[in-house]
């Protein structure tokens, strides 16, 4: 898997940094706890210890005086003082030695009420070193300072040869007044002993005298202070600290799990790593399809081009700059795709569309844009640099390229392409508006015949309008049967007998009056009612045909109706159900109609032909005019259009061009009607080319069927 650098520095970023500042942040908190609560429990136990020492010392101190205070009351002690002489032998044994022995007192003085000594017991040893000097010095301080209405009791540190000791001081007797009575003294150093007696009390261990001076930070210690608050020892011991006792338990536990969370922590950023990578890859991947399925829903798939979605959405931001920059919409229609398409199948229809895109797309620079919106209909967004002189250039161009021939299947293939043009802002700034009146162009283009290209005008629109408006008005009068059928005669060749009728339709517009068919007929065809009208005037013509058997009756049918499905069976039916015959019938139509698709062409005339019906080709020499075309065909006739008739007065030519119309389609077996016959030197001249049939407004106009009769009837086509 492929990991971008730009993945691994957002996950190291936003996931692997908080996730250890976390971790951190927990193991500092939780260190700081621990050592917190490690610190607090010892300097709580330290306080603790501080008080059990501080109640040891005053129980220690209560107890000499408990001790000295039985002697000091003691009867038989005070008669012993009061004899002239002391029984020094019995107050060792059971003064000095007792206090000695019993409660480990080292110094046992007795002083007179006169101040003297009386009595000394100094442990051996201990008397060389002459502290009772300076123990009668303290208790005379304090017998001097003892309230005079109690007996003195009294228990203090001192300090003593250097060392702390605790002295105590009591009167002997109930004498109310200590400083006239004899005091019993007696000293217990702050020694090893002392320290033993007192680590059993106080439970505590390593109890030692440090020197006061000590600079060490020594946190379990204990000044011990004379009566007026003087130090006179430093204790220390070794503290119990069950905060750390409790870090050494908990310690290894909380290491243990701080351990377990790093792993798990690590196993899970390892996870979240991969899972992640595999997430991004298949976010990737949407974003790929994404974008895939984007260019899809915008794109045709045949071409590449943008699809009508995205010209449109295109067209919408070229249009809000059109005031600066003026904008042009193309639309180009291919003129016989339809052509190529049926002669060389859908393959060749596919890579004709390919080729075309091809060809446009180096014609337009890269700002602009050439989209398929579907079928053989292509767009171009252009954006002119000099106005309509820029755009006109372009569709020469486009038009220029569209006309070379296109090689598919081994074969060339032309096709040819018309193009109407809107320009933004002077035609429209809204889209919809600009594809309508592009749209109005290119209908005007073709209109025009093909290769063409147009530019809107604002008459096309009016012409559009009215169109829409003729349309809607032609429906309502086919529907409520306004419409009527006039026949004109095709005559003999001297005009002397009325062979047949040709069916023209009328319409006398309720507001416009007559409006010719060259107006209407288009419009019925671009909307679909040709067919309707062109059945309608069928069954219309059929009657008649059953009035006059002996007349052949022509009907015109349009390209559109020749190519609507089920058409031969359609009119056969309408023909049948009219009880007309077929053979009486003669279908007019174009050369149109023959080159749009030969073979199916070929296929509905037979259809007809094997109906009975009869075949003629209208408006000849308007179009193609290739006689060589026409053996393909099985046709019974050909209309040599009035344009030919009509130049017969002006020149020679078109007797020649008539004459050999005339003789080849004789050759092809073909009868030859000249359309259009004003004049009695065209009749004349049509006569000495060798014509059949006449038709024109020499011998009558199309009349109403209701004058037909008096039409034939008349002396001059009874023939
Ligand atoms: N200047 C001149 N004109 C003459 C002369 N003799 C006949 N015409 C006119 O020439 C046209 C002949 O019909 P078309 O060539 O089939 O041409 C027809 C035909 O293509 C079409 N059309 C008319 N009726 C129908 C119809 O029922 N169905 C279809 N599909 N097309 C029709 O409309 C076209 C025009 O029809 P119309 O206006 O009736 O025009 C008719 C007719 O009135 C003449 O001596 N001088």
């Amino acid at each position: 898997m492929k990991i971008t650098n730009s993945f691994r520095s957002h996950f190291i970023r936003e996931i692997l940094l908080p996730l250890v500042a976390v971790l951190v942040i927990t193991f500092i908190a939780a260190s700081a706890t621990l050592s917190w609560a490690t610190v607090k429990n010892n300097q709580d136990a330290l306080k603790v210890q501080h008080g059990i020492i501080h109640a040891s010392l005053l129980q220690s101190a209560e107890e000499m005086r408990q001790q000295q205070q039985s002697l000091a009351q003691w009867r038989l002690l005070i008669e012993h003082l009061q004899a002239a002489s002391l029984d020094v032998p019995w107050m060792d044994e059971n003064i000095g030695g007792w206090l000695s022995q019993m409660f480990n007192h080292q110094l046992v003085y007795i002083l007179s009420a006169g101040q003297q000594i009386r009595y000394r017991w100094e442990r051996p040893g201990m008397a060389a070193n002459g502290y009772a000097d300076e123990v009668v010095e303290n208790a005379r301080r304090w017998q001097a300072d003892a309230p005079a209405i109690q007996p003195l009791q009294r228990v203090a540190l001192i300090r003593l040869g250097g060392r702390p000791a605790m002295l105590a001081v009591s009167s002997i007797g109930a004498s109310s007044d200590p400083r006239n009575a004899d005091l019993l003294i007696s000293v217990r150093f702050i020694d090893a002993d002392y320290l033993q007696a007192l680590s059993e009390r106080s439970h505590l261990q390593g109890l030692r005298i440090i020197e006061d001076g000590n600079p060490l930070p020594l946190p379990a210690r204990y000044t011990l202070r004379n009566l007026q608050g003087q130090a006179v020892g430093v204790l220390s011991w070794q503290p119990d600290k069950p905060g750390s006792r409790m870090l050494r338990f908990i310690g290894p536990v909380v290491l243990v799990v701080v351990i377990i969370i790093t792993i798990i922590c690590i196993v899970m950023i390892r996870r979240l790593w991969l899972s992640s990578l595999r997430l991004s890859s298949t976010l990737l991947q949407l974003s790929a399809s994404e974008a895939q399925a984007q260019h899809i829903a915008f794109h045709d798939v045949l071409t590449g081009l943008p699809n009508r979605a995205l010209v449109e959405n295109r067209l919408n931001h070229s249009l809000l700059a059109a005031q600066k920059q003026s904008v042009a919409l193309l639309l180009l229609d291919l003129d016989r795709f339809k052509n190529v398409n049926d002669t060389f199948g859908h393959h060749a229809g596919d890579s004709l569309i390919v080729e075309v895109a091809n060809r446009l797309l180096p014609l337009v620079n890269n700002v602009d844009t050439v989209g398929r919106l579907g079928g053989d209909e292509f767009v171009i967004i252009y954006h002119p640099e000099k106005s309509a002189r820029s755009v006109a250039l372009l569709c020469q161009n486009i038009i220029d390229a569209l006309n070379r021939p296109f090689m598919l299947l081994g074969n060339e293939a032309w096709v040819g392409v018309s193009i109407g043009v809107a320009i933004a802002p002077q035609d429209a700034v809204d889209r919809q508006e600009m594809m309508r009146k592009a749209d109005i162009a290119l209908y005007e283009a073709k209109h025009q015949g093909r290769g063409q290209c147009c530019l809107f005008a604002a008459r096309m629109d009016e012409s559009i309008k009215t169109r829409q408006l003729m349309a809607s008005e032609l429906r309502q009068a086919l529907q409520q049967e306004k419409l009527q059928v006039y026949y004109q005669p095709l005559m003999n060749i001297d005009g002397s007998r009325v062979m047949g009728l040709e069916a023209l339709l009328r319409w006398h517009h309720p507001g416009k009056g007559f409006v010719p068919p060259a107006e209407f007929i288009p419009i019925a065809e671009e909307t679909g009612q040709i067919v309707q009208l062109g059945e309608w005037v069928l069954r219309e013509a059929c009657r008649v045909a059953r009035q006059w058997p002996q007349l052949s009756i022509a009907v015109n049918v349009s390209p559109i109706q020749f190519r609507s499905a089920g058409f031969v069976e359609r009119i056969s039916e309408i023909v049948r159900s009219e009880q007309a015959d077929s053979q009486q019938i003669e279908l007019e139509i174009t050369e149109g109609v023959l080159m749009d698709d030969t073979q199916e062409a070929k296929v509905i005339i037979d259809g007809l032909r094997a109906a009975g019906f009869r075949i003629a080709l209208d408006d000849f020499g308007t179009g193609y005019s290739s006689l060589n075309y026409l053996s393909h065909f099985p046709v019974d006739k050909i209309k040599i259009d009035r344009s030919f008739i009509q130049s017969l007065d002006s020149g020679e030519n078109a007797t020649a061009i008539i004459e050999s119309v005339v003789k080849l389609g004789h050759a092809m077996g073909l009868t030859v009607t000249a359309e259009g016959v004003e004049t009695s030197s065209q009749m004349s001249a049509l006569a000495e080319a060798g014509c059949n049939q006449l038709q024109g407004y020499l011998f009558s106009e199309a009349i109403p069927p209701d004058r037909i009769a008096s039409l034939l009837s008349s002396g001059d086509y009874s023939g």
